[in-house]
């Protein structure tokens, strides 16, 4: 069958080309003709592993091409997916919802016939609703536009593997409509479905509720181990460990318990944000506040880091070098949104660190928002004269970092650990001050 997808950034572009590696035809759509440009290029425009492949099958296939033209779009397909951003709005902590607005504004008028728009964005509840009156009252077509929400619950870095093989499928409907939402979606993932994806149909409120549950509740379980870690800190005890010993406990599982820096991203800690507003224009204003918590207790790592490392240099960060391994919110990604190693390296430079940050993959786009910080083409290059040594994102090529790596680069054998990823014993026997968030 066919379908579009509005908005084609992380989400958006690896469901157009999954979508299509399920055999349908599907047209992406951007406002960005530099993006468009890429992705019709066979080129992802960000880093993903794997996407770059599905993408370019299905672009030689002729399944699968991208456009700016929203008049082309409307032609297309009767089955429209919206993917486009819903950041946090500057200032607030409520969602910005331009851009979803703008897709049905612009998409709608053209609506000649009838079509069902399916949202994929986060948006706060009670959006899918609202979006559905408006895309009714623009289009020609009227009463015959049905808007549903399939909330997108992919990681970046396991994007195509988490859209062709989801935990679950949700698909929120108007129960007021035709049906046609749940016949279409129902089609297109018919594979899915067939290899038992579990496909949960609810109506609206609860679809978007659903998402916004799931990231509070990842949220909360990370915050949770973080909370942990500052009383290890007090105590002595390790967190890792700790944290071991609880996941044994199938109710509670292993998953997710990475004390550290903190979650950082795109989605976690907007959406939060977010989730909170939301409950406040609702008047449940305190059903959410343990959110505040959340939010408290993870921004106080990146500060505890900050600390670390100050205490690491012997007290005070006015001209020390220090090298900041990672840049991107997490491995496997080059996104640097709210990232907490980049947030780190900044509040260093600020106490007077001459600061410099190595990443594998998010270079380019930590240049773009941070011009002020120094970046690396190597952890060699980063640790030249440190005089000590933060890993901010646990990729590989940190994780797997031995002492020997670094002698002859760094000025001083120091260490902060902030992903809790290496061996405490193995650096200290090298002669190293270990410090690890957590871990006593
Ligand atoms: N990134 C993820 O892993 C992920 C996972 C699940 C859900 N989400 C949600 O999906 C949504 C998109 O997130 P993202 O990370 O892909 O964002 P993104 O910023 O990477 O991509 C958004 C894209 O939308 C385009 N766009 C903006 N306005 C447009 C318009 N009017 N018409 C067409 N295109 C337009 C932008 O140019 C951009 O390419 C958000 O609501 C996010 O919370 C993201
Ligand atoms: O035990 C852990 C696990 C994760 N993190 C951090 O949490 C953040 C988020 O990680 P992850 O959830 O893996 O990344 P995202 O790609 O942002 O995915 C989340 O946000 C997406 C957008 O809403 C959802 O679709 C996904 O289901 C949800 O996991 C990162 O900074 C991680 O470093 C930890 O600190 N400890």
């Amino acid at each position: 069958m066919r379908c579009t997808v509005f908005g084609t950034g992380y989400l958006g572009a690896t469901h157009a080309a999954c979508m299509a590696e399920l055999g349908h035809e599907v047209l992406g759509v951007d406002i960005d003709p530099g993006k468009v440009a890429k992705l019709s290029g066979g080129e992802v425009p960000f880093y993903e592993p794997g996407l770059a492949d599905v993408l370019r099958r299905n672009i030689d296939a002729g399944r699968l091409q991208f456009t700016t033209s929203y008049v082309d779009a409307a032609a297309f397909a009767d089955l429209h997916f919206l993917g486009v951003g819903t950041p946090q709005k500057k200032g607030e902590y409520a969602a910005d919802l331009r851009h979803v607005y703008s897709v049905i504004d612009t998409l709608a008028p053209l609506l000649d016939r009838p079509a069902v728009i399916v949202g994929k964005s986060t948006v706060p509840v009670g959006t899918a609703a609202e979006l559905g009156s408006r895309a009714r009252e623009l289009a020609p077509a009227a009463d015959e536009v049905e808007v549903a929400w399939n909330p997108e619950f992919l990681r970046e870095g396991f994007a195509v593997e988490d859209t062709l093989r989801p935990d679950r499928l949700v698909l929120g409907v108007d129960r007021a409509r035709s049906g046609r939402a749940e016949v279409l979606v129902r089609e297109l993932y018919a594979d899915l479905i067939a290899d038992e994806v579990p496909f949960l149909l609810t109506d609206l409120p609860t679809a978007e509720l659903v998402k916004v549950s799931a990231n509070a509740f990842l949220a909360t379980k990370i915050s949770f181990i973080n909370a942990i870690s500052e009383v290890c800190e007090a105590t002595g005890a390790d967190v890792t460990a700790l944290a071991d010993a609880l996941g044994y406990d199938a109710r509670i599982g292993r998953r997710f318990l990475n004390a550290g820096l903190g979650f950082g991203g795109g989605c976690l800690p907007k959406d939060i944000r977010a989730f909170m507003a939301r409950a406040g224009e609702l008047g449940a204003n305190q059903a959410l506040t343990f959110l505040r918590e959340v939010d408290s207790i993870n921004m106080r790592r990146r500060t505890k880091m900050v600390e670390l490392g100050t205490r690491a240099v012997g007290g005070s960060l006015l001209g020390a070098n220090i090298a900041v391994l990672g840049a991107a919110f997490k491995p496997e990604s080059d996104d640097v949104r709210d990232s907490p190693a980049l947030n780190v390296a900044g509040m260093m430079q600020l106490h007077g660190a001459v600061v410099s940050v190595y990443d594998p993959k998010a270079l380019d786009n930590s240049r773009r928002l941070f011009p002020t910080l120094n970046y690396a083409t190597s952890v060699a290059e980063a640790c030249a004269g440190a005089d000590a040594v933060l890993l901010a994102t646990e990729w590989d090529e940190f994780r797997s970092l031995r002492p020997a790596d670094l002698e002859g680069h760094v000025r001083a054998r120091a260490i902060v650990d902030g992903r809790n990823c290496l061996d405490a014993d193995e650096w200290t026997a090298a002669g190293w001050s270990y410090r690890g968030l957590g871990r006593g």
